[in-house]
């Protein structure tokens, strides 16, 4: 099994392209089953979990095809991904692939929506809570779909089709609103969906349906109100910037100092995480193209964060952000407002020397002059990356293992840490 190592010390300079979100195109993959035509996607990541899904997609009987960056595309990374789903043979996503990876849950919606049935597997994913799929479920009984649970499978059937509705959700859920939009494009009728995630892939995602030919008003906001169309058509699109990446190399640049420049990325995807960062004592400025981030000499403040729904601090830079915030000058109080077990960092996080104190669903964490390198473990993606920003500061070697779940959804980062300075390689075997 792969290994990462780190001989932490080096502060980080230079450029790093930002690759297309995981976390979006997921769901535009997704959504190529709702037409027979074909979706282009540019800008995909080359990352554990797009082969995941491509390989579920595969089973259903999409065809896809995978070139390069397409001409003009601004990222140095990334792929272009075609989809056609005309021949699709098979609407059940066994459990084999979609235990891998929460995401693939989601192929429910336009499998039902398009034709009339799907039988899909309860997801996987990361281990950070117990995180059901109930409100995905109500969302679809909401559109007219009946459902059943046979074994670990959850079987959705719509013979006549999806009919709009009007879908309260209780609580801000990203997967529920993806699901509740893809399903609704071809609903008859119109739906409302109120509490809405506000995320930008939740905003990335109605743009590709709406060239698509699907009729969105409101995404980005907590009500978006959809019109059903009879079909959907083809389209192409660029995946958004990842920011959980964008969040991850400011918090590095801002752990090591050093002079950073995030290209091809957008500040206001992540506002909120960035204004944290400045609070701390990092120098941030928008470019051109995306974000310069700077710390030199001086040492980092502690900050109080509590993680929520977009437009607020994401749970998907908690762990990264207490990794930074083991170094500063004094207490900060993390809460994680969105998954209940979410931590898992903070005993891997320790070992290197941090001091962090749990309390329900707060950590403490007190600062400390110095961390020392050892051998961790990732548990999961995000936690995997908080270990990184900590070994690139730790005396002595750091080493990571079980770095599958960093492939799920870093590309190329050894790499693109490497490049600014990082003292880190990949160990193979
Ligand atoms: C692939 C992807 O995009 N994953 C992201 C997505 O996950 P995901 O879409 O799974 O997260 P949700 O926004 O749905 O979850 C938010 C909260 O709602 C709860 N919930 C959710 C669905 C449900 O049916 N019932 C229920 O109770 C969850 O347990 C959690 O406490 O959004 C999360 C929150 O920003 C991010 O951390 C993940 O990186
Ligand atoms: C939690 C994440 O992914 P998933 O929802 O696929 O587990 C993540 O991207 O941080």
């Amino acid at each position: 099994m792969d290994r990462i190592r780190i001989r932490g010390g080096a502060p980080l300079n230079g450029l790093i392209p930002i690759s297309g979100a995981k976390n979006a195109a997921l769901p535009l993959m997704i959504a190529s089953l709702l037409t027979a035509d074909t979706l282009e996607l540019g800008n995909v990541p080359r990352l554990a979990d797009i082969s995941s899904l491509l390989r579920i997609m595969s089973n259903f009987g999409v065809d896809h095809s995978i070139a390069g960056r397409r001409p003009g595309q601004s990222s140095e990374t990334g792929q272009t991904i075609r989809l056609t789903a005309k021949n699709v043979i098979d609407t059940t996503a066994p459990y084999e692939l979609v235990s891998t990876m929460r995401a693939s849950f989601w192929v429910i919606a336009p499998l039902v929506a398009r034709f009339g049935h799907a039988k899909v597997s309860m997801p996987g994913g990361c281990a950070i809570g117990t995180r059901p799929v109930d409100l995905l479920i109500m969302a679809l009984a909401k559109l007219g779909a009946v459902i059943e649970i046979e074994a670990g499978y959850v079987v959705a059937t719509a013979p006549k089709g999806l009919r709009g509705a009007e879908i309260d959700f209780p609580k801000v859920t990203v997967g529920g609103t993806h699901v509740a939009l893809m399903a609704a494009t071809l609903a008859q009728g119109t739906t409302v969906i109120r509490n809405a995630a506000r995320e930008p892939e939740v905003v990335d995602l109605a743009e590709c349906l709406i060239k698509m030919g699907a009729k969105i008003q409101g995404a980005g906001s907590s009500e978006i109100v959809i019109e059903g169309v009879t079909s959907l058509h083809g389209a192409s699109h660029d995946v958004m910037p990842d920011r959980i990446e964008t969040g991850t190399y400011a918090m590095a640049v801002a752990m090591t100092g050093g002079d950073l420049v995030l290209d091809n990325t957008r500040p206001d995807y992540l506002q909120a995480a960035l204004d944290v960062l400045g609070q701390a004592g990092a120098e941030v400025t928008p470019t051109h193209g995306g974000i310069r981030i700077r710390r030199n000499g001086n040492g980092l403040q502690p900050v109080d964060v509590t993680t929520d729904p977009f437009p607020g601090f994401p749970t998907d830079l908690q762990a990264q952000f207490m990794a930074l915030m083991t170094r500063a000058n004094g207490t900060s109080r993390i809460r994680e407002t969105i998954f209940e077990n979410r931590f898992m960092h903070v005993q891997e996080l320790a070992r290197l020397g941090a001091q962090i104190r749990l309390d329900g669903d707060s950590a403490y964490v007190d600062g400390v002059p110095g961390l020392k390198g050892a051998p961790v473990m990732a548990t999961d993606l995000r936690a995997s990356v908080s270990l990184v920003i900590a070994g690139l500061v730790a005396d002595g070697e750091t080493t990571i293992n079980r770095v599958y779940h960093l492939d799920r959804g870093f590309e190329s980062l050894e790499a693109k840490l490497a490049r600014c300075g990082a003292l880190i390689e990949r160990v193979r075997g």
